[in-house]
C-alpha cells in the first residue's frame, strides 16, 4: 500500500478510468481502491471485475470502497470502510480471512478503538482538507499524524491533499502508505505522476 491510488472517475478529466489506472500502475502504484459513489450495484460489479483483470498481471491488489457485497462478487483483495460504513465486527465475519481490511480514522477515539481490530491498515483521514472529499471532519494535519503514530500499532495510510509537496513529510512522520485521488487521476500524465511520487516515497527515510 506504499502508493495507493483511490479512483474517482470525475477526477480523471474525461479520460478512460481503466487507462488512467493502468498508466498509474505502470508508474508504480502498489494498491488500487475502486471508489464508486453513484454506480448501481451491477455496474459497480462489472467495473470491479474489469479493474481486477487489468490489475492482475501487475500483482496489484484491488480494494473495493464501502461495499463488501461487491468485493465478494468480484473476489477483490479487500474492502475499505469508514466510520459510517459496515462495522468492522460484521465485515470481518463476512470476508474470507486473507482479505485486506482498511478503516478510516477521523478522530482520536477512532484511533484508540482501532487498536483492538485486526486491520491491514488504518487511514488517517483526511490528513489535509481536499476538494476531492468535502464531507469530512477536521483534517488531522501533520501534528495529528504524529499523535496517531504515537498511539497506534496499525500500519498507517494518509489520505487527503497528498501530493509531491507533502509526501516526504508524511512518510517521515510515520505514514506507511500515501493514498491519492487527484495527484494521479487528474495529472497530465498519471504514469509520470505515479513514478515521481513513488520515487519520493522510496527515497524517504521512515521513522
Ligand atoms: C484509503 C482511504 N482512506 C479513507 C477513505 C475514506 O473513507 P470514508 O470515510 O468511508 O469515505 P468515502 O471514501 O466512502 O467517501 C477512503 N475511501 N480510502
Ligand atoms: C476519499 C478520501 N477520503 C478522505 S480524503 C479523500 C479524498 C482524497 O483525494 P485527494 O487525494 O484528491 O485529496
Ligand atoms: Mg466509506
Amino acid at each position: 500500500m506504499q502508493l495507493y491510488l483511490v479512483t474517482d472517475e470525475n477526477a480523471c478529466l474525461g479520460r478512460d478510468i481503466f487507462r488512467v489506472v493502468e498508466e498509474a500502475v505502470k508508474g508504480g502504484v502498489t494498491m488500487v481502491q475502486l471508489r464508486e459513489k453513484s454506480l448501481g450495484t451491477r455496474a459497480f460489479i462489472d467495473r470491479a471485475k474489469k479493474m481486477k483483470d487489468i490489475l492482475h498481471p501487475y500483482h496489484v491488489p484491488l480494494i473495493i470502497n464501502d461495499r463488501v457485497d461487491v468485493a465478494l462478487a468480484c473476489d477483490a483483495d479487500g474492502v475499505h470502510v469508514g466510520q459510517s460504513d459496515m462495522p468492522y465486527e460484521i465485515l470481518k465475519d463476512l470476508l474470507p480471512p486473507d482479505k485486506i481490511i482498511g478503516l478510516s480514522a477521523e478522530t482520536k477515539e477512532d484511533v484508540i478503538e482501532a487498536e483492538n481490530l485486526n486491520l491491514t491498515y488504518l487511514a488517517v483521514s483526511p490528513l489535509f482538507s481536499t476538494p476531492s472529499k468535502t464531507d469530512t471532519l477536521a483534517p488531522w494535519g501533520m501534528d495529528g499524524l504524529k499523535w496517531v503514530k504515537a498511539h497506534s500499532k496499525n500500519p498507517l495510510v494518509v489520505i487527503g491533499g497528498l501530493n509531491e509537496s507533502n509526501v516526504v513529510e508524511a512518510i517521515s512522520n510515520g505514514a506507511e502508505g500515501i493514498a491519492v485521488i487527484s495527484a494521479i487521476c487528474s495529472a497530465a500524465s498519471p504514469f509520470k505522476a505515479a513514478k515521481f511520487l513513488k520515487s519520493m516515497i522510496n527515497n524517504t527515510n521512515k521513522i
